[in-house]
């Protein structure tokens, strides 16, 4: 296991007590003796007791030595230069198993796509893990679920197998793109929620925002090539409720510091953990405006973020939208051929060649 944080440890916990051996690699010495002798890792996991079968080390050849599964929980963004170092150590049968939440700034790579580009290895080789996971809960055995997706269903099965015991029960797929996906864009739009905790509005808005969300999330990753299954699953759904709800979340405090007035280096100061969600938004903009997908929500955020929009004003639709009424569904418009998004991009397209970049409405 590479990561050392809450949820490397967490997961290297249900491994152990799924019954398995685990080796965790921590970069800082200390940290590993704490895990080998004393079974905690006060800083992430406080009042954990951690299983005898797991154990740490510093030095990362060791920890890879012989791993029929290698799990990385690392920030998204340092993932490419720690794929660098396990380069050399990884054995040719290996599984590489992202537990990650975020997409590569620069590229809009999602987490597997960094591994099979870093490592060189086949995609068969990769599986990723989502669902509604918070580590505390889980590293507190309270009852989960998970996915665990890869292109081969053969190594999907072979990691459910091990990443799983009493308190944590695996399902899997083969949607790599939507499992991957539904974590990432969740992530937004608990921060959006975080938002709205921090101005003080209520429930309604909380509400409108997730159902919202939900569609935003599954328009994308169903234009990046994910089921819209998928979405409504444990790793988009699912996991979407977790985070909103739960104090727990880093994306919802980070939201919520923002939405109570600080500023966006402010809140990054503050943020003793990774809030994935910070990092991912530009990526997902930009992505999202390469194919063509509305996602008025993390537009929003990305302008809260950068100051622009103030956290009061935000809403479940852009409030400068001025747009015909629609229906709920973009994605399914029973007329528009190839899909909603499509044809809402080349009615877009006609609307400002007809009225000049004004809206119909004449706005
Ligand atoms: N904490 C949670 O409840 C869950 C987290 N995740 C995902 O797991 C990933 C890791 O998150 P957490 O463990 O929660 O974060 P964390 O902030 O608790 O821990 C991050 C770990 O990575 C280490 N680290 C930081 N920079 C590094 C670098 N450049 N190279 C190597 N190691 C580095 C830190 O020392 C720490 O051990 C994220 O993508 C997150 O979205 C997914 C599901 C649940
Ligand atoms: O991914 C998570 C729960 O599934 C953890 O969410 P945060 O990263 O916001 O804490």
């Amino acid at each position: 296991m590479l990561g050392t944080g809450s949820w490397g440890t967490t997961f290297g916990k249900i491994l152990a007590d799924g019954g398995s051996h685990v080796t965790m690699w921590a970069r800082r010495p200390e940290l590993a003796a704490e895990i080998s002798r004393s079974h905690r890792n006060s800083d992430y996991l406080p009042g954990v007791v951690l299983p005898a079968n797991l154990t740490a080390t510093a030095n990362l050849q060791d920890a890879l030595k012989g791993a029929q599964q290698v799990f990385i929980a690392v920030p998204s963004q340092s993932l490419r230069e720690n794929l660098a170092a396990i380069r050399p150590h990884i054995e040719p049968t290996t599984i590489v198993v992202s537990l990650m939440k975020g997409v590569e700034r620069g590229t809009g790579l999602r987490m597997s796509e960094v591994i099979a580009e870093g490592l060189g290895i086949d995609p068969s080789r990769i599986a990723v893990a989502s669902g509604p996971n918070l580590a505390l809960e889980i590293a507190r055995e309270q009852p989960t679920a998970a996915v665990i997706s890869s292109q081969s269903l053969e190594t999907a099965q072979a990691v459910a197998l091990l990443a799983r015991n009493k308190y944590f029960r695996t399902f899997v797929n083969t949607d790599v793109i939507g499992t991957e996906f539904g974590g990432v864009l969740k992530n937004l739009i608990a921060v959006a929620i975080g938002i709205v905790d921090g101005v003080g509005y209520g429930e309604n808005t909380k509400a409108s925002i997730i159902t919202r969300g939900l569609v935003e999330m599954t328009d994308f990753a169903v234009a990046q090539g994910a089921k819209a299954e998928t979405l409504s699953g444990l790793a988009g759904l699912g996991d979407l409720i977790a985070t909103c709800q739960s104090p727990l979340s880093r994306n919802n405090t980070a939201g919520r510091l923002l939405g109570q007035g600080y500023s966006f280096p402010a809140v990054v100061k503050q943020m003793q953990q990774t809030a994935e969600g910070l990092a991912s938004v530009a990526p997902v903009l930009e992505l999202a405006r390469s194919i063509g997908v509305e996602m008025p929500i993390v537009e929003q955020v990305k302008q809260v973020l950068d100051g622009t929009l103030d956290p009061k004003d935000i809403a479940p639709h852009l409030t400068t939208d001025s747009d015909e009424p629609q229906g709920e569904r973009t994605n399914d418009d029973a007329e528009a051929p190839g899909g909603g998004v499509v044809w809402r991009s080349v009615k877009r397209a006609f609307d400002q060649l007809r009225y000049g970049g004004r809206s119909a409405a004449g706005n």
